[in-house]
């Protein structure tokens, strides 16, 4: 059997082959949280989330992973407080996940991986002009990760707000984008608590395909970056 633990395959998805895909980074993500190197911070306020369904634009298959984009020309759907300086407006969210539920995260939390990882993606409106601007700027985005685990209990239909936990608390920590152009340019805020979603739901994530019509079918699955190192970074925490 494989050393260490199994719950991922050691294949490296093509996005990141090429060497020069991880430049001299000094905060990549994503990086295993562990509780021993988050300190408490009482001076992290509670994050205020405002998200308006009606700004949501459409959902595509990006080859890489499945994304929802919103309409980012005013402040509908944003955040603001927590570990921000400024209000940031949301422009996209999307999904990485396993082909199994043992792995399929991007974070982990004590080497512990969940079946899937929700980003919710804001930009820093009152710094920058746009989102690709700020995409590879100082204090450019800030994404929400929010783990998600399969339920037991059969769920009812969906609602936006069930995107996020009932339980606030969160870590966060200076990072990067998981795919090119992998800028360091994001403040991670990461929910302790998972979501809970049916299992059906991630079965039909990986129905998703990474092939293009006419290609040989790859199923989308394993659509994480592996772990990158803490460096000289410190995780803290809005709880205790
Ligand atoms: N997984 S993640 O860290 O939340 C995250 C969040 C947002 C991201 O935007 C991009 N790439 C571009 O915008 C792009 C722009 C132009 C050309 C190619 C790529 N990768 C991202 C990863
Ligand atoms: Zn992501």
């Amino acid at each position: 059997a494989p050393c260490g633990p199994r719950r991922r395959n050691n294949a490296v998805h093509p996005l990141w082959k090429d060497p020069a895909s991880s430049p001299g980074g000094t905060r990549p993500s994503p990086i295993n949280i562990r509780w021993r190197d988050s300190v408490y911070d009482p001076r992290l306020q509670p994050l205020s989330v405002s998200y308006d369904a009606a700004s949501c634009l459409h959902v595509w298959n990006t080859g890489y992973l499945l994304q929802v984009e919103f309409d980012d020309s005013t402040d509908w759907s944003g955040i603001s407080g927590g570990p921000l300086e400024n209000p940031y407006r949301l422009k996209q969210f999307h999904f990485h996940w396993g082909a199994v539920d043992e792995w399929g995260s991007e974070h982990t939390v004590e080497d512990h991986a969940y079946p899937a990882e929700l980003h919710l993606v804001h930009w820093n409106a009152v710094k920058y002009q746009n989102y690709r601007e700020a995409a590879t700027g100082e204090h450019g985005l800030a994404v929400i990760g929010v783990f998600l685990k399969d339920s037991r209990a059969a769920l009812g239909p969906f609602q936006p707000s069930c995107l996020l936990p009932t339980c606030r608390d969160y870590w966060t920590y200076p990072g990067s984008l998981t795919t090119p152009p992998l800028s360091e340019s994001v403040t991670w805020i990461i929910y302790k608590k998972p979501i809970e979603v049916a299992q059906d739901q991630l079965a039909a994530f990986r129905t998703l395909l990474f092939s293009a019509l006419g290609e040989k079918e790859e199923a989308m699955v394993n659509n994480y970056r592996p772990l990158q190192p803490l460096m000289k970074r410190k995780v803290r925490s809005s709880f205790q």
